[in-house]
């Protein structure tokens, strides 16, 4: 199989169709069977829909007029292409031939192909030249998210957006109730994985390199699990203590969940629940590899009354649906295939969700409202309405090292100690 063809389908199913990357690659890579064929594909889809806009404003130029919609395999074929000798170390000749032997299938399109991605050889340097006049190419974002960024943070939306398009670093989770950061630095070491302890979070590492979790030390049995250090501090953060019932109300694929039983193994009980049956099944996974119980069910948070009954919780975790804008260096589709209006309906369903588990809280209990935004609306203003909705609740400070204190909460921006975007309020119900 075309190598680059593959890659190309993948892609028309994210850029076409608007299925998510990783829908797409868990589709489409498994139909190849050497490994370093599928991580070849892999990389050069993350890398077309990382650099999307730029690539795609390159082919604009160079195509004159777009392709039609039923040719979007095309259109990703060249961006495959335009990839391969923007920003990978492939050698351009071979880089053009293999790309147009992509197009067996539509041979009307071998000349185009071959033609486009020659005169991108030729023309380099005033197509770059071009890109830096036009903001979308330059900063490599839709126009939205630009503005968005610019709005909410205009001394750091150039720090973001550029964040934004780097590959995030792998960190790792150390099960405390297993081993200790030290010992499994120390274990890491021994087979040649070199990581860094995170200074702001005491379960964290950092390795150097990403690596196949099946090379990891001990992750089979549960000692390790894969998770950004900002993902990380929620647990630290909710302080669940001993005799606590804690409530994950959107738990899937269970990361905080598992940190916060990690943490405490002295909980009354963890209920998780998520309205996802397929992801909860996740949850019920990594649990089950780290040695961990709760009580997992299918539920959707906004309506307490269909599940929760009389049970209240000492702590609860919202971890609510967002627009992921925190997280676009793991999931680069979300460029692509987040609208602007998204924001307003997330908007309604975070507001819906924090009233709703606010309920469920025992009195003097804490909510700890987390997303991986960056965007005020889904964050501190988010916040800041249900505080002056709610008589009963204030708001609890978090003193930490780490990320920017808000008028309400704290905001990690994308890139900060190299970790993802993510945001942390902490609310207590009035006794
Ligand atoms: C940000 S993710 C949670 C990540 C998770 N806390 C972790 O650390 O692994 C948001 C989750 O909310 C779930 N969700 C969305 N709407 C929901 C609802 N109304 N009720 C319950 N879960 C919901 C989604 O299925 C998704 O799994």
């Amino acid at each position: 199989m075309n190598l680059r063809g593959c890659a190309a389908q993948i892609l028309a199913k994210v850029i076409g169709d608007g299925q998510s990357l990783t829908a797409a690659l868990e589709h489409g890579l498994p139909k190849l069977k050497d490994s370093k064929d599928r991580a070849f594909v892999q990389a050069l889809c993350y890398g077309v829909v990382r650099h999307y806009y730029a690539l795609d404003f390159a082919l604009g130029k160079l195509l004159g007029k777009p392709l039609k919609a039923k040719d979007a395999d095309i259109k990703t074929l060249l961006l495959v292409g335009l990839y391969q000798l923007q920003h990978m170390r492939v050698k351009p000749h071979a880089a053009v031939s293999e790309t147009v032997a992509a197009t067996s299938h539509k041979p009307w399109a071998r000349g185009l192909v071959n033609g486009v991605l020659r005169q991108y050889l030729r023309d380099a340097e005033s197509l770059l030249q071009a890109a830096d006049r036009d903001q979308q190419a330059r900063l490599n974002h839709p126009q939205w998210i630009i503005d968005a960024l610019c709005r909410d943070w205009p001394e750091h939306q150039e720090k973001i957006l550029h964040a934004n398009d780097q590959a995030a670093p792998m960190f790792l989770r150390v099960n405390q109730r297993q081993t200790s950061r030290e010992t499994y630095l120390d274990q890491l070491a021994a087979q040649g994985i070199a990581g860094q302890p995170v200074d702001c979070c005491d379960t964290a590492i950092r390795l150097d390199q990403a690596v196949a979790v099946e090379q990891l030390p001990g992750f089979s049995a549960g000692q390790v699990s894969v998770q950004d250090a900002a993902a990380q501090l929620a647990a630290e953060l909710i302080d669940a203590e001993a005799g606590d019932w804690v409530l994950d109300m959107c738990s899937a694929p269970g990361g905080k969940t598992a940190a916060i039983l990690e943490r405490q193994p002295a909980l009354a009980g963890l209920v998780a629940i998520d309205v996802d049956a397929q992801r909860l099944q996740r949850v019920e996974e990594n649990l089950a590899r780290l040695h961990l119980q709760a009580e997992t069910l299918v539920a959707d948070a906004g309506n307490p009354a269909d599940w929760a009954g009389p049970r209240r919780f000492q702590r609860i975790l919202l971890d609510a649906p967002c627009s992921g804008l925190g997280v676009i260096r793991r999931h680069p589709d979300i460029k692509l295939l987040r609208r602007p209006d998204d924001i307003t309906a997330l908007q309604a369903t975070q507001a819906k969700i924090l009233h709703a588990a606010w309920q469920l809280l025992s009195p003097g209990g804490i909510l700890l409202y987390a997303t991986c935004s960056v965007l005020k609306a889904e964050n501190e203003q988010q916040v800041a309405a249900f505080l002056a909705a709610r008589t009963d609740a204030e708001e609890v400070a978090i003193d930490a090292h780490w990320g920017l204190a808000r008028p309400h909460g704290r905001q990690i921006l994308t890139g900060e100690r190299q970790m993802d975007g993510f945001y942390y309020a902490k609310l207590r119900k009035a006794v």
